[in-house]
């Protein structure tokens, strides 16, 4: 197997699990697909480990109550950066880590590029510096494949009032949503080879066909 640049891995070391992020704004559908993603990958015998961001570690989950918790300017955001870095490092380190190391697959909802679009779209810290945090927290591990879940905003409203409001990160104001926003496409324009662009406004089924057949020449 060749190596991947991402791993990091002890020489003698093959993985064959893979590292899959969902990506989008709240409510777009990402928790949904990845039990969705983790019932198909089971039903072909792979061991499926479905994960989230901020949190996945327990140290992870402690912080993320931090993060979560209190007015939408309770952190600067050099500090809210910090905190998901440290969040991810716990994260990669106690939990995805082992898990591609020992061939499962790991399905995570949100990862680094949450921080590279809300830190960084939203909250004006440059992508160096929070590649930079990342590469020292979590050995700048990157996914294998990233999908960002596109849904219209009369849609995305509709799916938030049905689940029951928005976080403290939803809170913030409508300029800091539409740079976020603005990051993610962007971010997926420019790195065409790990990143797919999914319409999830279609039915939950659809979205995880076309999910997974972006993942057929890994199954
Ligand atoms: N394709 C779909 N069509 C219609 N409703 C959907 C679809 N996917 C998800 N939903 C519904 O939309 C709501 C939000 O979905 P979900 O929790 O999966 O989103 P999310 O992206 O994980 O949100 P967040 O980032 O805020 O955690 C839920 O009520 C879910 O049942
Ligand atoms: C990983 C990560 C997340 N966020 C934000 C994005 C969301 O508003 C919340 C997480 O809530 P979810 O319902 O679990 O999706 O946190 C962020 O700002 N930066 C990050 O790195």
């Amino acid at each position: 197997m060749v190596a991947r640049p991402n791993r990091i891995l002890p020489a003698d070391r093959t993985v064959t699990g893979r590292f899959i992020t969902l990506e989008g704004g709240e409510g777009v559908g990402k928790s949904t697909q990845i039990r969705a993603l983790s019932a198909a990958l089971e039903a072909r015998d792979i061991e499926a480990v479905a994960t989230r961001e901020p949190g996945g570690s327990a140290g992870a989950e402690a912080i993320r109550t931090l993060l979560m918790e209190g007015s939408d300017d309770r952190w600067d955001s050099r500090s809210e950066a910090l905190l998901f870095a440290a969040a991810r490092a716990d994260h990669v380190a106690r939990t995805i880590r082992p898990a591609l190391d020992r061939g499962a697959w790991v399905l995570c909802d949100r990862f680094v590029d949450s921080s590279r679009a809300y830190q960084g779209g939203g909250g004006g810290i440059t992508d160096a510096d929070l590649l930079t945090l990342h590469g020292f927290g979590s050995l700048g591990l990157l996914p294998d494949r990233t999908f960002l879940l596109t849904v219209s905003a009369d849609e995305a409203a509709r799916r938030l009032t049905e689940r029951g409001g928005r976080d403290r990160m939803g809170n913030k104001p409508a300029d800091y949503q539409a740079r976020l926003a603005a990051r993610f496409v962007e971010m997926a324009m420019s790195e065409p080879s790990r990143w797919r662009i999914v319409d999830a406004d279609a039915a939950a089924t659809d979205v995880t066909a076309a999910i997974l057949a972006e993942l057929a020449e890994w199954l």
